[in-house]
């Protein structure tokens, strides 16, 4: 069997894509898979550094503002149909899948549009622009939220499946976690990242959290800052007088590895992309949740109430979150190892570790059928 996956632009697609692929290669003997995405796009790296065979396309999210620069990403975009008819051709695909963000709109569509059966996966409650556009003519929608079947509900395209994590997450143990880190199982580790770009007034308050834990040898810290806020993060680190350099601490701009990075941590603060809370609630993990305020429809903000209403998680909204508003949330759960586990399993039990079978199945059904 040959699939062709895509998606791009934010982790939030890419590592549905991802995961897609690896319960696909998993399930079906001598299944070959090759990702498409933008050369420009984040997939452009992560893809092939973890091991999956990619082709790039032309092209970036299409302009909301007509000028020069946007008609020349109209014109890329027309490339990147014509690329796409080509790499279809030459890789002849039984099913092509697409979890969102720009790339899937060009290949989903050329795909449909030769007949070949098509398969996408709405990551968040509110679908995006690529894929409310697309599900008119794939032949499956799987979606993340009950919330979001209505809406593409019609001619009854849509199964809900829940959002699947990388088959590794939760599966990791903590000596493991740790020892890839470098770091100690025993003592009480803090997991801090802002989704796949970072999260600049999360880093802001972390300054502050660092400046207290630099008095506290005994808690470890792993902390993605994103590859565009590393450098101003390790700037207000210096000017705050903090050595961050230590055996205890590990700040990074960006995690490859996050299933061992969950399997060490014993709390973990995060903006609420729909991703990462799924691998929080796979990992069993409690969290602390800043949504990101911009989100369309503030949908951050509501993926993140399952988790809080369950008592998996604390929210502190972005425009509320200081460094001292940071550090009191931490301190006080840090202090409180059975409450963390509480709201450990509270998270575990709103997991759904079948969501990942459920999509591989459909892939085969749609594909076949
Ligand atoms: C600002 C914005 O609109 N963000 C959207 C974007 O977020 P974003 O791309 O941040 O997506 P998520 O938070 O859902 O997922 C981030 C992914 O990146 C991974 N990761 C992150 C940091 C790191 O150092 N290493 C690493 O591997 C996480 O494990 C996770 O798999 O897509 C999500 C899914 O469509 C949406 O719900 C978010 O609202």
């Amino acid at each position: 069997m040959r699939v062709i996956v895509t998606g791009g632009g934010t982790g939030g697609h890419i590592y549905p894509a991802l995961a897609i692929a690896r319960g696909l290669r998993d399930k079906v003997q001598d299944c070959e898979i090759l990702y498409v995405g933008t050369r420009q796009g984040m997939e452009a790296k992560l893809v092939p550094e973890a091991g999956w065979r990619f082709s790039g396309v032309s092209g970036q999210g299409l302009p909301r503002k007509m000028s020069w620069e946007s008609l020349k990403t109209v014109a890329r975009s027309f490339q990147a149909l014509w690329q796409t008819k080509e790499i279809l051709r030459h890789f002849g695909p039984d099913l092509v899948v697409g979890t969102g963000g720009y790339v899937s709109g060009p290949v989903v569509l050329t795909a449909a549009m030769f007949g070949i059966p098509t398969l996408l996966h709405e990551q968040n409650a509110l679908p995006g622009i690529t894929n409310r556009i697309l599900a008119r003519v794939v032949k499956r929608v799987t979606v993340t939220f009950p919330e979001s079947l209505p809406r593409f509900r019609a001619d009854g395209k849509a199964v809900l499946t829940g959002l699947p994590v990388r088959p590794d997450i939760g599966k990791v143990s903590r000596a493991a976690g740790a020892k890839h880190f470098s770091l100690r199982p025993e003592r009480l580790t803090l997991l801090v990242t802002g989704g796949s770009r970072g999260a600049r007034t999360l880093n802001q308050a972390m300054l502050t959290v660092l400046e207290k834990l630099a008095l506290r040898s005994e808690v470890q810290v792993i902390w993605a800052t994103g590859s565009n806020t590393y450098q101003e993060t390790l700037d207000g680190l210096r000017r705050r007088g903090i050595d961050w350099e230590r055996p205890n601490w590990r700040i990074l701009e960006y995690l490859k590895d996050m299933p061992q990075a969950y399997a060490a941590a014993d709390l973990c603060l995060s903006r609420a992309g729909a991703a990462s809370l799924a691998e929080l609630m796979a990992a069993g993990k409690p969290s602390v949740l800043i949504p990101y305020p911009f989100a369309a429809e503030n949908h951050q903000e509501y993926n993140a109430r399952a988790l809080v209403e369950a008592g998996a998680a604390r929210l502190i909204l972005d425009k509320e979150l200081t460094g001292q508003r940071l550090w009191q949330e931490v301190e006080g759960l840090l202090a409180d190892r059975a409450l963390l586990g509480r709201m450990g399993a509270a998270a575990r039990g709103l997991a759904q570790p079948e969501a990942l079978s459920k999509i591989v199945d459909l892939c085969l059904e749609t594909a076949w059928k």
